[in-house]
């Protein structure tokens, strides 16, 4: 048995299209699948959970996310540890789990993935601390400070639905920069990383990294891997908002790192804390997961992952 998860409205209603073509090739196939169409992360959860408590594990091949990161990042409290597959058909607008593990954008071709490829694993990334009180798993990256403040922007934005429509995810988020920065001030970040303390002033963000982007393909830590049971630390701090501005699109081929107001970091467990006139907020798998201080650390090879 194939379980479906389906976010029908991820990436604007692309998930409702994606489904539709999906469902006809696994028709076609005549393979034994459940499909569970939700409205909301939490009964997406709840539902998936029952079922796999009334099955037997054996008799459940994998369970298929269509939709984007936000909905994978719905599933992970379910999947994580429990030794049931993930499977992604992309269907989002940033898809940055997607690219991440190569998996091909075109509906069928990502399903063909899934059936003919192996359950690896994968590390996730574990945050605790944080307010509201956390843990929660992230798949892809936390984004703390000016760029969480840019995905809030997009998120409760118009133009991310247009954006989708014109399949232009990454624009919405560069309309999000410009909007962001017009407000946004920067502020003394301190980072602990395994053990070792690093303080940053004028941080704007810091970016902890399982996988190479966020945001839609903006490479923040281009050579994260979600197998090496690190996170990859990336802090742009002490520059001006126009040199925060030209850092944007060198973030498309991962070349920022050459800046002089960016610093790489690297290793198991990350801590923050910020100093600020007002809450540095934070995101992970472009979802909304409160304010710093946090913690976060590698779990280690947490998914098992059809790629
Ligand atoms: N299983 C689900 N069913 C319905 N809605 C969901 C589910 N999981 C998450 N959502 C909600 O749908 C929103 C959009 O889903 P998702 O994040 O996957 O798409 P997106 O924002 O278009 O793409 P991406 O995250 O890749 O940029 C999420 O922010 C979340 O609030």
């Amino acid at each position: 048995m194939w379980i479906f998860a389906v976010n029908e409205q991820a990436g604007g209603g692309r998930g409702r299209r994606v489904w539709k073509k999906v469902e006809a090739d696994v028709k076609r196939r005549g393979i034994p699948y459940l499909a569970i169409l939700t409205s909301c992360p939490d009964k997406a959860s709840a539902r998936i959970r029952t079922e796999l408590e009334l099955r037997p594990s054996e008799d459940i091949k994998a369970v298929i996310v269509i939709g984007g990161d936000g909905t994978l990042h719905g599933l992970l409290p379910v999947l994580a540890g429990s030794g049931i597959p993930l499977g992604i058909v992309p269907a989002g607008s940033g898809n940055d789990t997607a690219r991440a593990f190569g998996i091909p954008k075109q509906p069928l071709q990502a399903l063909e993935r899934v059936f003919t490829s192996l359950a690896r694993p994968v590390d996730l990334l574990l945050l605790t601390g944080g307010s509201p009180a956390l843990p929660r798993l992230v798949l892809t990256a936390l984004a703390i400070g000016f760029d969480a403040a840019v995905a809030d922007a997009v998120n409760q934005s118009s133009y991310k639905k247009l954006c989708n429509l014109l399949r232009a995810g990454s624009l919405a988020y560069i309309i999000g920069v410009f909007q962001t920065l017009l407000t946004y001030q920067p502020r003394r970040l301190q980072l602990t990383i395994d053990g070792l303390e690093h303080s940053f002033e004028r941080g704007w963000l810091s970016a902890i990294c399982n996988t190479p982007s966020y945001g839609g393909g903006l490479r923040i830590c281009p050579d994260a891997s979600s197998t090496d049971g690190l996170l990859d630390v990336c802090v742009v701090h002490s520059c001006k908002p126009f040199q925060l501005l030209r850092l944007f699109p060198t973030l498309l081929s991962g070349t920022h790192t050459r800046l002089s107001y960016v610093t790489l970091l690297r290793g198991r467990a990350v801590a923050v804390s910020a100093d600020g006139p007002a809450p540095t907020r934070v995101f992970g798998d472009g979802e909304t997961v409160g304010s710093v201080p946090l913690s976060a650390q590698a779990a280690k090879g947490l998914l098992l992952l059809l790629h």
